[in-house]
């Protein structure tokens, strides 16, 4: 483990010279650089350096971690950070570490012989390690409350800093159930002290933190949520022409800004950074239906100003530390105030100009109405508090919607709902309301008067992008952070005890599964009954297109197809193929097998395709669209992978005939006529190589890793390597 280089001082001081102000300065000054404390941050480090508790609410930014960070200076002994993203715990350390500061984190993802290292560390007479960053998973398991016992009675635990403590409270937006267990610290250590850092706690999650934490007439201290530095500004959707031109436009005219770009879903991110890249901005999309690696590179890549705009899904969340965003939107209006003022908050850590732009859409709003409402209507039949959710949930939405749709300053609007009253002047007309007061009551009252002909005319239909499998169902991040955990275990924290690691995975894989299950159960009723009620005309008739495949929803799935192509084209440069026709290719393979049978089948198929794109070998994919050109040039050979869907035969039966056919024929014709210019073409009929299901390419992965893990272990005790694992290395 690397050592402290700066000295940290440690002398025999009276507790005064020892914590006074400009002692404490003079630590910000030499390890971080800073000249001064920011707003509260001084009473917050004075206060535990003198063994109070503290409930600290500071805005994003706001510089909540040098809180805990100055007391691991201050004094000897070690912090233990609870923090509930690994990402964010790599990033704290690795930049403390380039200060010369001794800081660790211990996870499931670190490899043994760091951990060993770390422990080996704690167990010395005097560790270097001055702060320890954990999941709160670790915490509560039996191995490591003994290690923190044991550091305990050394004397060596100095404070417990809990680090977006609103976690702990099912009233956050971020609710994780392991931050409940954390709850036994009061109780086990009562002389150590407790800080709990958060950005978001109305009073409701305040009371609910200090409680949970047993925290003893803690110290609150509360700064402003106002960033006066962003610049808030509302557009709507229904009077635009194109909103992804809206959204490019703008992003050129602000020059090359480092920016955030927020959709509800998954397929959108990835049809909106396609759209920007077309329009020559350098993007990516970041979500959790992409794999860890591709998440890091696209951060990465982000972060070190190599892509200009992440188009995400609320995955891309806590612990994105860029202090130079100038420009965060959402593409969507968001469920809660909270989760708005998090995401905004990306932008201007630095403190300098920045800009937050919402598009506000009717349908959008519609459309998450009905799924709060849903997914708390069933949860509000099992018990009284589930119901007071739900009244929750739509009162957070509605105070979104004021935001959106009603005259005013949106900034007064911001804090009023953290609770903080503030006259209108306050602005200083840093938002479009009270920058351009006419304009935004034209547009409102435009508005208006579409909502009232939308009414008349009905309510619009609700598009949700589901499939069918348990994993690739769900494809927004909107519900929560643990939705996103079951899909990205890695990036999450994650019991690593090595007793309990096994039981603790496979019980939080279910529950975490068995939730999710839950949740597209709720969605897929929803939509039924959307269609049920909303819907007479067709109901009348027998007719219900409620699970066809939508043009959008192919246009989606190309998109997908398209950016797993580009994918394979990096990890195979020698990879020769248009990755547009290529994508159109097996759009349309998917789309004749499953397209009359429904979406939930369409996308099920795709998804297994893109897993496929992303395991299969050059060969492989070389072999399959010269395969499918073949098919694609011979239109009358029977489908021979027919046999997989002749399940289906019964629900395809009653489903009536859709003006779907007429784009299938169309775009073959098309297809058949670009795939010879563009790609070779082999006219030996081959065999399509089979697509595996989810469980077998699980199952494969599983098999590589253990051989992989075996390979390795091979290779270290000096045995030779696997031949046929060689080869497929080579
Ligand atoms: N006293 C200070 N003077 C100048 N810059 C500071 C000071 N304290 C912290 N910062 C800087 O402010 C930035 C934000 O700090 P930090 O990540 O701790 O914010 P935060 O409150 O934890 O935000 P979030 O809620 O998003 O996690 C960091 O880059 C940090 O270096
Ligand atoms: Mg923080």
């Amino acid at each position: 483990m690397e050592k402290s280089i700066l000295p940290v001082v440690t002398s025999n001081r009276t507790e005064k010279q020892t914590f006074g102000k400009e002692y404490l300065e003079n630590l910000l000054k030499q390890h971080f650089g800073h000249s001064e404390f920011r707003g509260k941050q001084l009473e917050a480090i004075e206060a535990v350096l003198n063994g109070k508790d503290c409930f600290c609410l500071m805005p994003t930014g706001g510089g909540k971690s040098m809180c805990y960070q100055i007391p691991a200076l201050a004094k000897p002994g070690i912090v233990l950070v609870v923090s509930p993203l690994i990402a964010l715990m790599e990033n704290q350390v690795k930049m403390l570490k380039e200060r010369g500061i001794c800081a660790d984190f211990l996870s499931s993802t670190q490899l043994p012989h760091i951990k060993e290292k770390i422990h080996e560390d704690l167990n010395r007479g005097r560790p270097s390690t001055r702060l320890l960053y954990v999941t709160p998973e670790l915490v509560a398991t039996s191995g490591f409350k003994a290690k923190l016992t044991m550091l305990h009675k050394r004397g060596l635990l100095n404070l417990f800093a809990i680090d977006e403590a609103h976690c702990i409270s099912t009233w956050g937006h971020d609710f994780r159930s392991s931050y409940r267990k954390l709850s036994s610290l009061r109780n086990h250590y009562s002389d150590v002290p407790i800080l709990a850092l958060t950005a978001t706690a109305v009073p409701k999650v305040e009371k609910d933190v200090i409680q949970s934490l047993c925290l003893q007439q803690p110290l609150i201290l509360r700064t402003s949520f106002n960033r006066p530095n962003i610049y808030y500004e509302v557009r709507y959707k229904d009077l635009l022409k194109d909103v992804y031109t809206d959204l490019s436009n703008l992003l050129k005219s602000l020059g090359g800004v480092c920016a955030i770009v927020y959709c509800l879903e998954r397929s959108t991110c990835d049809v909106l950074s396609n759209h920007l890249l077309k329009a020559g901005i350098s993007s990516a999309a970041y979500h959790a239906g992409l794999n860890s690696k591709l998440r890091t590179a696209v951060l990465d890549d982000w972060l070190s100003s190599r892509i200009q705009v992440v188009v995400a899904t609320i995955a891309f969340g806590m612990g994105i530390d860029r202090k130079d965003v100038r420009f965060v939107c959402h593409m969507n209006i968001p469920k809660s105030m909270e989760g708005f003022y998090q995401e905004s908050g990306r932008a201007g850590r630095d403190l300098l100009p920045s800009r937050s732009l919402l598009y506000y859409g009717l349908d959008d709003r519609k459309k998450m109405e009905f799924i709060l409402r849903n997914a708390g209507g069933k949860k509000s039949q099992a018990s009284s508090s589930s119901d007071d959710l739900l009244k929750k949930s739509l009162a957070d939405f509605s105070q979104m919607v004021e935001y959106c749709a009603s005259p005013g300053c949106r900034r007064k609007k911001i804090l009023q709902s953290f609770g903080e009253q503030v006259s209108t002047s306050f602005c200083q007309k840093s938002c479009d309301a009270c920058k351009h007061p006419n304009q935004v009551s034209q547009r409102l009252e435009e508005l208006g008067r579409i909502q009232n002909i939308s009414r008349r005319g009905g309510p619009s239909p609700i598009f949700m992008s589901l499939s069918s499998t348990n994993l690739e169902r769900h494809d927004s991040e909107f519900w929560n952070r643990d939705d996103e955990a079951s899909l990205s275990d890695e990036d999450i924290s994650a019991s690593d005890d090595e007793v309990e690691l096994q039981s603790g995975l496979s019980r939080s894989k279910l529950s975490s599964k068995v939730g999710l299950d839950e949740k597209i159960e709720i969605l897929q009723r929803a939509e039924e009954l959307y269609y049920r009620n909303g819907d007479t005309n067709k109901q009348k008739s027998g007719f219900s297109d409620k699970n066809a495949v939508s043009e959008a929803l192919r246009e989606a799935s190309k998109m997908r197809l398209l950016t797993a192509l580009e994918q394979a084209r990096q990890r195979f440069v020698n990879l020769l193929l248009d990755p547009e026709v290529s994508a159109s290719f097996l759009e349309m393979e998917c789309f004749k097998r499953y397209g009359k049978v429904g979406k939930t089948f369409y996308n099920s198929q795709m998804a297994a395709t893109i897993r496929w794109l992303s395991s299969a070998t050059q060969e492989q994919i070389s072999h399959r669209l010269i395969a499918n050109s073949s098919l694609a040039d011979n239109q009358s050979e029977p489908n021979s992978s027919r046999s997989s869907s002749s399940r289906l035969v019964d629900q395809e039966q009653m489903l009536p005939e859709t003006t779907n056919e007429k784009t299938e024929s169309t775009a073959q014709v098309q297809l058949s006529c670009q795939l010879p210019q563009l790609m070779k073409i082999s006219k030996e009929k081959v065999e399509l190589p089979p697509i595996p299901s989810f469980a077998e390419f699980a199952n494969k992965k599983r098999k590589e890793t253990e051989g992989d893990l075996s390979s390795s272990k091979a290779h270290t005790s000096g045995t030779r390597q696997n031949p046929v694992k060689k080869t497929r290395q080579q």
